[in-house]
């Protein structure tokens, strides 16, 4: 029998404190979600409001090799200026290692809870890994339909130790191919801004790295629910993979007040999102992008993302080369880290790059 709730304390020991998951109250075959999990009209994305958009097809990375590299850096910088997402595809992450990975994904979380307990934020010993759900879920009043597990990279052995048995092989191979891929892409776009880079120079800006694996559960209320609210990243770049079943929605700026698209899965492909870093880095020329995930009541989906960003003491502002050029710098100085908890105490609710803008005094 599904279970039920008397208050939102019993719904959270039952998702969060005991570690079933929203894949544990998804299970349990309920027939509507709780009302913790009822966004306010203005949160959802409805997909029936989406409009029309072309989608360009996705950039061919190997030709950044041959003779159209200048016409590729162009698609990639006008995209980057423009929406703030890309696709990829022969991007050097072997389409085997993107199954494995997605297969992964599913057998962590389909194992039964006491496999996953372990690395609640609460019970784990160590801060490279952690299983939990939505974001912020005592803290927001509305609870996202999602679970993760993030495994933040703190050197091979680190990972070996401490990632769970099942996930640490194909994540680490994961991290290491696909670094080389976000590495190369911030290069491009940071040597279109006239940035002179040495090598040192971008691997700070994604000196950190982690990889989630995203399950979003079969929802029996779709039109009431998000997986993640809107929001951007705010890292440098992140590279994701999502699997086939669709949900990634994005919002296009147009001359109104913008308008969302979802962006379709495209097998082999990988899609690129500017992050708020990238942003002030680049003094507003790159655009993080607004997006979120819508849910479904089809069937369960995964997305693997691998989060690249500066570390917490780093600050950052925007290249010196690019102010010059522009005559202006937009964003101020700031610390990774004071960056990173303004942005988290506001949770998923748009973007929050204001608080790196430059005050007039
Ligand atoms: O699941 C997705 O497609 C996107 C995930 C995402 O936006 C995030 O984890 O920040
Ligand atoms: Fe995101």
């Amino acid at each position: 029998m599904a279970p039920s709730f008397s208050d939102r304390r019993s719904l959270l020991n039952f998702i969060v404190q005991e570690g079933n998951g929203i894949k544990g109250l998804a299970d349990s075959g309920i027939s509507k979600v709780p009302d913790e999990f009822v966004q306010p009209s203005y949160a959802r994305i409805n997909k029936l409001e989406m409009k029309r958009h072309h989608i360009p097809p996705p950039i061919d990375l190997y030709q950044l090799d041959g003779p159209n590299h200048d016409q590729i850096v162009e698609v990639l910088t006008e995209a980057a200026e423009n929406v703030g997402f890309f696709q990829v595809v022969n991007h050097g992450v072997p389409t085997q290692l993107l199954e494995r990975l997605k297969d992964t994904a599913h057998q962590f979380f389909n194992q039964p809870t006491e496999k996953k307990v372990i690395y609640l934020e609460e019970v784990r010993s160590n801060p490279f890994v952690e299983y939990g759900s939505s974001f912020a879920p005592e803290k927001k009043e509305v609870i996202e339909w999602k679970d993760h597990l993030k495994m933040t990279y703190g050197g091979d052995a680190e990972a070996l130790k401490y990632w769970p048995e099942e996930c640490k092989e194909v994540a680490l191979d994961y991290v290491k191919t696909a670094t080389k891929t976000v590495k190369r892409i911030l290069e491009v776009l940071l040597i279109k801004l006239g940035v002179t880079l040495y090598d040192e120079t971008a691997d700070a800006y994604i000196a950190s790295k982690t990889v989630t694996m995203n399950l979003y559960p079969k929802c029996p209320n779709p039109e009431l629910t998000v997986g993640i609210g809107r929001h951007s990243d705010i890292g440098t770049l992140t590279l994701l993979l999502q699997d086939e079943v669709g949900g990634l929605l994005a919002k296009v700026e147009d001359e109104k007040e913008g308008h969302w698209i979802e962006i379709p899965p495209i097998p082999g492909a990988l899609i690129i999102i500017i992050g708020d870093a990238l942003q002030i880095l680049s003094n507003g020329r790159h655009k993080s992008a607004e997006h979120g995930v819508g849910t479904t009541n089809t069937q369960s989906r995964v997305s693997i993302p691998l989060f690249v960003r500066p570390q917490l003491t780093d600050r950052i502002g925007p290249l010196h080369q690019v102010v010059e050029r522009d005559g202006v710098a937009n964003y101020r100085q700031v610390l990774f880290d004071e960056y990173m908890k303004n942005k988290f105490e506001h949770g998923h609710v748009a973007k929050t790059i204001d608080f790196a803008k430059m005050t007039v005094t």
